[in-house]
């Protein structure tokens, strides 16, 4: 077994067969689940009319629980320094980047990990990544961000801003989609105590991309995720039973609806199934910002949404509590 060694490692040491603790059984093999053809994920620009953006969302958060946004006014060359900052820290000797490990295992989450595998049947996720909190301020530890490129500080700084300034308008654009006011989201996810998290995931070249996933199937836990991949295509929604897999569209951001918004707006807007798939040539990167409640938030249906006609579809608990039950796979 290699478990305990990182992916970039593997695959740097030119490996011809997919060592087997990465092979998935057979029906969850992109061999055997392939992508369907001609289905694209809705794109939405901001630079529209208020009212028809909100109702591009209500419609892209309703049916997909996904979409791209354009026009969202963070700059291509932010995104472009965000990149760069992040590709130069996975450049580094591995050495360095160990100095960062976390340990979820012990509940220390940030820094830089590698699913290992707990037991024989588990399989192994192909991807690295990189994990720390961006906000508010007063939960950001430093000590976990990466010290190098030296500039890497000031780049994420500032996209935490923008993607801050971003989340805040697509909160409230999804509150106007289903009739509330434009605070209601946002103030029911905790409002300015909200969270972003920033993970940086890494997928080296797989020696057999068609046995393995990057990432396995799962709706994200947050209340939304706002993703930038570098130009490597790979990831893929479930929609109508079918995977999609999402074009690269330079500069846009991959806006997935989560657990917790699908909860508030008790099941109008759906939580995304998603799943990522890996390359034999190229190394994939994704940047993905969560954006969740404080963990001592209760999430439930928000009760202008239910009714005797419209019972509540979700129980209500903190997010603390629903964090725990879904890395436990208990029943929520
Ligand atoms: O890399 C991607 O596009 C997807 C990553 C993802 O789903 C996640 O980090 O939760
Ligand atoms: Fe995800």
């Amino acid at each position: 077994m290699v478990t305990g060694e990182r992916i970039q490692a593997l695959a740097f040491a030119g490996l011809k067969e997919l060592p087997a603790q990465f092979v998935r059984p057979d029906h969850e093999r992109p061999e055997n689940t392939k992508a369907v053809e001609g289905v694209t994920a809705p794109i939405i620009s901001l630079s529209q009319p208020r009212n028809v953006v909100v109702k591009e969302m209500a419609a892209a958060a309703s049916e997909w629980g996904f979409f791209l946004i354009t026009d969202h006014g963070i700059s291509p060359e932010l995104i472009r320094r965000l990149q760069e900052v992040g590709r130069v820290f996975f450049e580094l000797p591995i050495e360095e980047k160990e100095a960062y490990s976390n340990d979820p295992s012990h509940g220390k989450f940030e820094g830089y990990g590698t699913k290992m595998t707990k037991n024989h049947d588990e399989k192994v996720e192909w991807i690295d990544y990189f994990f720390h909190v961006m906000a508010p301020p007063s939960k950001v530890n430093y000590q976990f961000w990466p010290a190098n490129p030296p500039t890497y500080r000031e780049v994420t700084e500032e996209y935490n801003k923008e993607v801050l300034r971003v989340t805040e308008e697509v909160l409230e654009l999804l509150s106007e989609g289903l009739s509330l006011e434009r605070k209601a989201l946002k103030g029911s996810l905790g409002g300015d105590e909200i969270e972003l998290e920033m993970k940086i995931n890494m997928y080296p070249p797989c020696p057999q991309p068609e046995l393995a996933l990057g990432v396995e199937p799962h709706t994200d836990m947050s209340a939304i995720t706002v993703l930038v991949p570098n130009d490597v295509p790979g990831l893929q929604l479930w929609k109508d039973g079918h995977w999609v897999a999402v074009d690269y569209l330079p500069n846009a951001l991959f806006t997935h609806i989560g657990d917790q918004i699908e909860i508030l707006s008790n099941g109008k807007y759906k939580s995304v199934l998603h799943r990522s798939v890996v390359n034999k040539e190229s190394t994939r990167m994704s940047w993905a910002v969560f954006c969740a409640p404080p963990p001592e938030t209760m999430i439930g249906p928000l009760l202008d949404l239910v009714d005797k006609t419209n019972p509540p579809k979700f129980s209500t608990k903190t997010y603390a509590e629903f964090r725990y039950r879904k890395f436990n796979k208990l029943p929520q």
